[in-house]
């Protein structure tokens, strides 16, 4: 991994690092435009055209959906396999379940004056899951990403996720579907799958919401939808940023960086650390462990993202972390709670060499999809409140009219609305 360590190379790579950049922004982009106007469209066709095109050669139109029969045979065959990996599951599930609970809102409401005002809490009614596929299986982002609609009270979740060549999708992640209780799931991935759910298909029903991970193409397909469609956030390729002092431990360091790179080969790890051994031990650390594993997309990952930024002291690392607002922050520390108390801007932030990041996406319950790409300085990870909309409520009693109504009418008329006034003075008139 590349060493920054005079402030020169520090600045230099926080002004690119700030504003992510993936060199082919444009291409991408036009390309993913040019998917969702196809499917806009030509619906169907254009979901099975590029369907063949990016996943699955000689897939047919009535094999897009997943029939309860596929369900019911992969979950019995991860049962067979390995039952464990069906108590993990519901280990998982009653983790994440339990920590989303915590986050559900009720309506409220109070009375003033014989008034009644209030909130109303409404969940969605339909929303989309998009599940990762393409490099991979991603049980866990089924259950992350239907437990919090689950709790909110959605009626309906639709899923989809791309197939393999051979037409199927992963087994595991099917029997996390069975166990979230998915409504619907399609074998369709990327930006198509994304504006099939955006604008409805013949056979995909159009969501309020769509929500989930992806790589460049379904972040980029959501950034696009917004408006058409509510979205979560934008949760692109994962990244990872560990701020260490002298005590931290480089093997653990090292484990946790290659524990994102391995997404996506735009996936990007870096290290701030105050001491230059633990920088050049960790760097020969993720040699080792790269050349142990021979994993190429990691090794793409920590070769083009791949840093190690040497600070004077913690508080420059927070100031870093909190300019570039990383997915995930580990902070190995040992007064990790002066740091913790510095940072703003993080979707997850892990403390203690007993946090290491794949804890959170597997088990420890708080939500793995989170915003990358900087966006964590706006927005949160998935929660309960994703699902749910707000709804005002208003029952005015006479009394309190007769109070405000004569302020509402000045308001009005200073906005030129005499209309407005009017509807407030003929009842003003009748009393
Ligand atoms: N931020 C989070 O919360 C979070 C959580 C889990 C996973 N992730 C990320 O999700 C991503 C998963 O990526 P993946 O690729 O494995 O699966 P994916 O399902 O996101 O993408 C596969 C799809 O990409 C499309 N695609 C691939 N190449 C294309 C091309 N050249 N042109 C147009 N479309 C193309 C295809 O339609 C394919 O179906 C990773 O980047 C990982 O880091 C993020
Ligand atoms: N680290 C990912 C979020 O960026 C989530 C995940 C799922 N499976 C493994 N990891
Ligand atoms: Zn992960």
């Amino acid at each position: 991994m590349r060493i920054l360590s005079s402030k020169q190379q520090i600045e230099n790579y926080i002004e690119t690092a700030k504003i992510r950049k993936w060199g082919n922004e444009e291409e991408i982009e036009q390309k993913v435009r040019r998917i969702i106007s196809d499917v806009k469209d030509k619906k169907d066709e254009a979901l099975l055209y590029y369907t063949r095109m990016f996943d699955c050669k000689g897939i047919c139109l009535n094999e897009l959906r997943v029939v309860q029969e596929e369900i019911e045979r992969a979950y019995f065959e991860c049962e067979k396999e390995d039952s464990d990996f069906i108590n993990a599951l519901n280990a998982a599930y009653k983790n994440i379940y339990e920590y989303h609970m915590r986050q559900k809102e009720e309506s409220w409401f109070y009375t003033k004056n014989g008034s009644l005002l209030g909130q109303i809490i409404i969940p969605l009614k339909k929303v989309g899951i998009y599940v990762p596929g393409g490099k991979g299986a991603y049980p866990s982002t089924v259950l992350m990403n239907s437990i919090p609609a689950k709790v909110a009270g959605v009626e309906k979740i639709i899923m989809v996720t791309p197939p393999d060549k051979n037409k199927s999708i992963s087994k595991y992640t099917l029997a996390a579907a069975k166990i979230c209780g998915i409504d619907e799931i399609y074998k369709v991935g990327g930006a198509q799958a994304v504006a099939a759910l955006a604008f409805g298909t013949q056979i995909i029903p159009k969501v309020d919401k769509i929500v989930g991970p992806g790589n460049i193409y379904v972040a980029t397909a959501k950034k696009l939808l917004f408006g058409y469609v509510d979205i979560d956030s934008v949760a692109g390729p994962s990244e990872v940023m560990v701020i260490a002092d002298g005590s931290a431990n480089p093997k653990y360091i090292s484990a946790d960086l290659l524990s994102q790179a391995e997404h996506d080969p735009m996936a990007r790890c870096i290290l701030v650390t105050t001491s230059l051994q633990i920088a050049q031990e960790v760097s020969e650390n993720v040699d080792k462990m790269l050349a142990r594993f021979e994993h190429s997309v990691a090794f793409e990952a920590i070769e083009k993202n791949g840093v190690i930024i040497v600070v004077d002291d913690l508080f420059e690392a927070a100031e870093i972390a909190n300019i570039i607002a990383p997915e995930h922050l580990e902070i190995c520390c040992n007064d990790a709670e002066k740091v913790l108390f510095k940072i703003r801007n993080a979707g997850a932030v892990f403390v203690g060499e007993y946090s290491p990041e794949p804890i959170g996406d597997y088990i420890a319950g708080p939500n793995h999809v989170l915003p990358t790409s900087g966006t964590a300085s706006f927005f949160s990870p998935l929660g309960v409140y994703d699902f749910v909309k707000r709804m005002s409520l208003i029952k005015y009693s006479k009394e309190q009219f007769l109070t405000d109504a004569p302020h509402a009418i000045n308001i009005a008329q200073k906005e030129g609305f005499l209309f407005h006034a009017n509807s407030l003075k003929v009842r003003l008139e009748d009393v």
